[in-house]
């Protein structure tokens, strides 16, 4: 399961999860900055994709469309229900209606402070899917469980789980991203082969829960610490199909330098 396919049959994505970071004022300025310094040859090689907090999405619709923008957007997070009396939730319809892409279904940061399980982010997964939107499942293992050697099989679960009851349709459009928590916002790195060794064993593993030839079809991204100095030789992997970018998605240069991966030296 080790061949990339041709780019056609995956094409890479670089997505920047800003976090809870910025005033919409600043990010509209941030798009703009980021769509000036992207090419049209950029957006033929990758897709590139902004996941601002819920408050920017209706500016990004406006500026994207306004601007004929290449980049696409989505949001961070969505609610398990359609609707309803659930306050302080959005739903995937509202995301959808504002033009998401993308939403990230168990970031790392919703599991540790928000306590989300697997079975949580499993209907996430389902009512992004509901409303076609492209849910980007994130897994990825602490350190203590790295340090226990059982960041394969915990990781795993977290794909297994994420994943329950998601028919095979369903399942092939989704992006898995692989966000070791250690590596997230501390500048330590995944190794490439690290990232590699997790992201070929999620692709066997969606051969074994469907088919090979949809785990060749799906987009896994790697994330933590992600920045122009370190990407392309992530990006060499094999199994790694882009990328989930924190901190360094909020400055405008090094985001498109990471978009441009393949013309910095491995
Ligand atoms: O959590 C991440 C992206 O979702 C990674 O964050 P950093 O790139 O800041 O380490």
């Amino acid at each position: 399961m080790a061949s990339k396919p041709a780019p056609q049959q995956r094409k890479p994505l670089i997505a920047g999860n800003w976090k809870m970071n910025l005033t919409h004022f600043e990010g509209i300025a941030h798009v703009q900055k980021v769509a000036f310094g992207l090419k049209d040859a950029d957006y033929e090689a990758v897709d590139v994709a902004m996941l601002p907090p819920f408050t920017f999405i209706r500016s990004i619709q406006m500026l994207v469309d306004a601007d004929k923008l290449k980049l696409v957007y989505g949001a961070q997070d969505v609610s398990p229900h359609e609707k309803g009396a659930y306050t302080g939730e959005i739903s995937a319809a509202m995301l959808a209606k504002l033009g998401c892409t993308y939403v990230l279904a168990g970031h790392s940061e919703r599991r540790q402070y928000h306590h989300e399980d697997d079975t949580l982010v499993n209907a996430k997964v389902k009512a992004a899917l509901k409303d076609d939107l492209t849910p980007i499942l994130c897994v990825g293992e602490g350190l203590e469980v790295r340090k226990a050697g059982e960041h394969l099989s915990h990781t795993l679960a977290q794909v297994e789980g994420g994943l329950q009851k998601v028919p095979a349709d369903q399942a092939q459009r989704i992006v898995i991203a692989y966000e070791p928590v250690w590596a997230i916002g501390t500048g330590e790195v995944a190794t490439p082969e690290d990232a590699q060794e997790v992201c070929g064993a999620i692709r066997t593993r969606l051969a074994e829960l469907y088919s090979g030839d949809l785990a060749d079809q799906v987009r896994i991204l790697y994330g933590g610490s992600v920045k122009g100095g370190n990407i392309a030789g992530i990006m060499a992997k094999p199994d790694i199909d882009g990328a989930l970018v924190g901190g360094a998605s909020l400055d405008a240069g090094e985001f498109v330098k990471i978009c441009r991966y393949r013309e910095l030296p491995v």
